[in-house]
């Protein structure tokens, strides 16, 4: 369970988060972050996972994260930034291994069984011999994730990692986060801009504006043409689809006339 009180950033002389308090996170759940552009989505993440200096309390599993070394605190909370590092010209087998050795010690042999078993599990181990520098952009965000699941990691933070990705290849990867989510029974926090991705596969939800918290909760639960007013100044109307799943309409925009 990941609990986050306080949680206070600034750059420079300039708070960018404003003492941010959310209600507990369970583990086996995936939370959309949801905010429009310079919302500080990006700087919350980041915060947790010890990237910025943040005041405030995040506790994971009932352990303190700033108390931590910072090796066990990346070890720990896995993050996948928004664009990835420049590639190198490594295969994806040993990118992969150089992750999972990068937060402990285990041996090669303890590396490439692990890095293969979960590209296996990913559905990419086709891609084990290819070059990092060769591989499309959704390749390449797949392989991220497999380098941050290969660290075992208790959280994953996830920023925007749907982005380069293709609407089926969108809907492949929110599967296999929940999936890995629910099978690793981790924290999953994600990134995402795309409501209607988020709605239908995302099990609760975190709408900020602002640096501000506006509404947390189940995506049903808290998911109102009100909130997304509020967050987003757009109107809405959400209608549930043939199989049970929310779907939002945007009319307009708030104050301008259709
Ligand atoms: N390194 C930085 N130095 C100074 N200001 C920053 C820095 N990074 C972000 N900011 C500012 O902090 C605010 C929040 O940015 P952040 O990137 O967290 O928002 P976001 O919601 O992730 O945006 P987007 O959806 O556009 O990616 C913005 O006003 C941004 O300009």
């Amino acid at each position: 369970m990941l609990e986050i009180e306080s949680l206070c950033v600034h750059y420079g002389r300039r708070e960018v988060l404003h003492r941010m308090t959310l209600a507990p996170m369970q583990a086996g759940r995936v939370t959309a972050l949801l905010g429009p552009n310079g919302s500080g989505k990006s700087t919350f993440m980041r915060g947790i996972a010890g990237l910025v200096r943040a005041e405030g309390r995040i506790r994971l599993g009932g352990k303190d994260l700033s108390s931590l070394a910072v090796g066990e605190r990346s070890r720990l909370a896995a993050y996948l930034p928004q664009s990835l590092p420049p590639t190198v010209h490594l295969q994806v087998i040993e990118a992969v291994m150089v992750a999972r050795r990068a937060g402990e010690a285990v041996s090669a042999e303890c590396a490439l069984r692990d890095s293969t078993d979960v590209l296996e599990e990913l559905g990419i181990g086709h891609l084990a011999l290819r070059y990092m520098d060769e591989l499309s952009g959704g390749q390449r965000q797949m392989v991220g994730l497999a380098q941050a699941l290969v660290r075992r990691p208790a959280m994953l933070l996830l920023d925007e990692p749907l982005s380069a990705l293709d609407l089926r290849y969108q809907f492949a990867v929110m599967d296999v986060v929940r999936r890995e989510t629910r099978k690793r029974n981790i924290v999953t926090l994600l990134v995402v801009h795309d409501l209607n991705i988020a709605l239908q596969r995302a099990d609760d939800v975190v709408y900020m504006r602002n640096g501000r918290l506006v509404a947390q909760g189940s995506v049903m639960g808290v998911t109102t043409p009100e909130v997304l007013g509020d967050v987003y100044g757009v109107e809405t109307r959400l209608e549930v689809c043939p199989r049970g799943l929310p779907h939002v309409l945007v009319d307009g925009i708030i104050g301008e006339d259709a």
